[in-house]
């Protein structure tokens, strides 16, 4: 029976470093304004930049093992990043190839190709096929070899066959030896490159793929070939080694938000997400070297390939990205990826002022300034060079109308709109942020409008009161707008009182206003929805009276949290209530890898949020906003 033995490094547990490159594709025909510049341009062979959104004059420059521009053909990706790796899997040690990156970015154009430009899974085959003739040529060898594979799909956390289509989801199991074994999976021995063809070709329309808003043909499913390349000694003692060779065309890393993925394709994504997640951090502790545990077992993906990846595994990631603009969120995103992937040279968020000859949204200055990424010299610059946009061009116009938000709701508007307007040039884009302000100004309007209406009836329910009976606090002069040390005496006056929970003096109460606050109900019971006595318990000292929320303030506050957490960058994340700095990390990290969060459930999926500290976050939060 075939076993893993020593090579010539002595079979140590070193770690080695995975190789990332990252690939550039073409302008796609007919997408986008063809005038447009790309947000991302190569250096040199191994340097590129791309536009920081955070200050559209300056790049952001990024360092890789190669970078393969646009003009690369299939064949030098082939010969600079995968060729080098094979000769390794003859010699009985493992190898693998992935490609990453997001949605219609190129990875399948990249693995598999088409006829006329093949990719790298059939180069790679046919080259290992070389290499073993070349080997059983040669005299003083001594080893026969033989060349055998199978080819899975990983499919929402299920390994399947993609040999034999009707089988179960396959378990993965571990040797004695660390080897890793697929009980059940199809393995073909192959005598040649077209015995190859024959089964790889109708067993890749096996895959699952669909279609989503990015990519027509989008590939749900992490597929895996595996080559296994087992040699034997002619003579005595007939020593045997396996070498794999795993290729991997993943599923496209992406944002719910831009594949305008439901029901299914939700799902899917969540699971392609979770298992690109768990790939991103077990290639940052290989890298790093010094993690203690590489989490393998966190996803099956990672599991599959651990024998792979890593130990005296050779592999290469090759970073697929695009040159629109629609993509520049996860191009940026995709490429911190991959620096992270690999020990960065130069320091990999180094900021650069370079002149960008066209700038396709312009910034104010304010913008600069919050996303405190500009230089001081350039803010100075900045400031001198806004002037004449205030005084004129349409485009200035509605530029400006943008300065009365929050930096953060123009960051919002901004990056919403250029993910939105996949075909629109710039002047629409601002010209929809506007359209976006005034629909929030309209808004803010209706709430002081209302507000009005409030402190009037407030008033003339102040003047019907009895007058032995004093209000609680005095709440004619800001109706609905208390600030938030009132409400935390409040709550600290009655301890008994559960959060939430107001006096029935309270003027409000008679606010015939359901809506808008809280109402009064005369009965004794818990707060509805998540507000709860924290140990989940009802009130135990039966407050006669409660206040109990409408559902739809809940709902609103609920939605305001979630706001934050989907949209808030560091500063607005730590400024919620039990959200330290590290959490704060945590959620910008799983946004980044997983987009938004769906509901605030998805929130126990951040290390550390246990259910009992995502009710109280989500308490004290709540109470929080309502303070404000
Ligand atoms: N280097 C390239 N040269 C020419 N065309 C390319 C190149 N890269 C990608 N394309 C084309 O771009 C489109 C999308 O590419 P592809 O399907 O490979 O993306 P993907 O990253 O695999 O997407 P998904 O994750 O959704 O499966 C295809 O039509 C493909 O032919």
């Amino acid at each position: 029976m075939a076993q893993r033995v020593a090579g010539s490094d002595g079979g140590s547990k070193k770690t080695s470093r995975v190789r990332v490159a990252v690939r550039l594709r073409p302008y796609m025909c007919g997408q986008d304004d063809p005038s447009e510049q790309p947000c991302v341009r190569g250096l040199d062979s191994q340097n590129l930049e791309i536009i920081n959104w955070r200050n559209a004059m300056e790049t952001v420059k990024y360092h890789f093992d190669v970078f393969h521009g646009e003009q690369t053909t299939q064949q030098e990706v082939f010969l600079t990043s995968v060729k080098p790796i094979l000769p390794h899997i003859l010699n009985g040690q493992n190898a693998s190839v992935f490609a990453y990156g997001p949605t219609g970015a190129g990875k399948t154009h990249t693995m598999l190709g088409t006829g006329e430009q093949p990719g790298v899974i059939p180069r790679a085959v046919r080259e290992v096929f070389n290499l073993v003739r070349a080997k059983d040529k040669a005299q003083d060898d001594g080893w026969n070899y033989s060349v055998g594979m199978s080819y899975m799909e990983i499919y929402n956390e299920k390994v399947l066959d993609l040999l034999s289509p009707n089988s179960p989801d396959l378990p993965i199991r571990e040797d004695k030896d660390k080897n890793i074994l697929i009980p059940g999976l199809t393995h073909t021995t192959l005598s040649s490159f077209s015995d190859f063809e024959k089964l790889f070709v109708p067993a890749t329309l096996n895959r699952t793929t669909a279609s989503t808003k990015l990519n027509q043909r989008s590939s749900r499913s992490h597929a895996i070939l595996l080559i296994k390349v087992v040699r034997t000694q002619r003579s005595l003692p007939h020593r045997q080694q396996t070498g794999k060779l795993y290729l991997v065309d993943l599923a496209g890393s992406e944002d719910n938000r831009r594949t305008g993925n439901q029901g299914i394709r939700l799902k899917e994504s969540g699971a392609i997400n979770l298992s690109l997640f768990t790939l991103s951090k077990v290639v940052d502790a290989l890298n790093s070297g010094t993690a203690v545990r590489v989490p393998y077992r966190d996803s099956k993906l990672t599991r599959l390939l651990q024998d792979s990846l890593g130990g005296s595994a050779h592999s290469v990631m090759i970073t697929n990205i695009a040159p629109e603009y629609k993509y520049y969120f996860d191009t940026f995103s995709a490429l911190n990826f991959a620096a992270k992937s690999k020990l960065i040279v130069n320091k990999p968020f180094t900021r650069e002022t370079v002149a960008v000859p066209v700038l396709p949204v312009k910034r104010s200055r304010e913008e600069h300034e919050a996303a405190g990424s500009g230089t001081e010299p350039n803010k100075k610059k900045q400031k001198d060079e806004k002037k004449p946009e205030q005084d004129g061009s349409s485009h200035s116009t509605n530029y400006n109308s943008l300065t009365e938000l929050s930096v953060m709701e123009r960051l919002i508007a901004l990056e919403k709109r250029m993910m939105s307007c996949q075909d629109r040039d710039g002047q629409s884009v601002l010209q929809d942020v506007a359209e976006s302000r005034r629909e929030i100004q309209e808004l803010k309007e209706k709430q002081m409008e209302f507000e009005r209406k409030a402190l009037l009836l407030s008033q003339l329910a102040k003047e019907k009161s009895s007058s032995t009976e004093e209000p609680v606090f005095d709440n004619t002069s800001a109706p609905l707008q208390r600030k938030r040390p009132n409400v935390t005496k409040l709550v600290k006056q009655q301890a008994v009182v559960q959060p939430l929970q107001v006096s029935q003096r309270q003027p409000l109460q008679q606010l015939p206003v359901k809506k808008q606050s809280v109402c009064v109900i005369k009965k004794e019971k818990k707060l509805s929805g998540l507000v709860e006595l924290p140990d989940g318990k009802e009130n135990p000292k039966g407050v006669a009276m409660g206040f109990q929320l409408d559902e739809s303030v809940l709902d609103q506050s609920k939605e305001k949290i979630l706001h934050i957490l989907n949209t808030g960058c560091l500063k607005d994340l730590k400024g919620l209530q039990q959200i330290g700095d590290k959490k704060a990390k945590l959620i910008l990290g799983w946004r980044e890898i997983n987009g938004p969060f769906i509901k605030l459930e998805d929130l126990m999926n951040i290390e550390g949020m246990s259910e009992k500290r995502f009710s109280s976050f989500v308490k004290t939060n709540i109470l929080s906003s309502l303070g404000k």
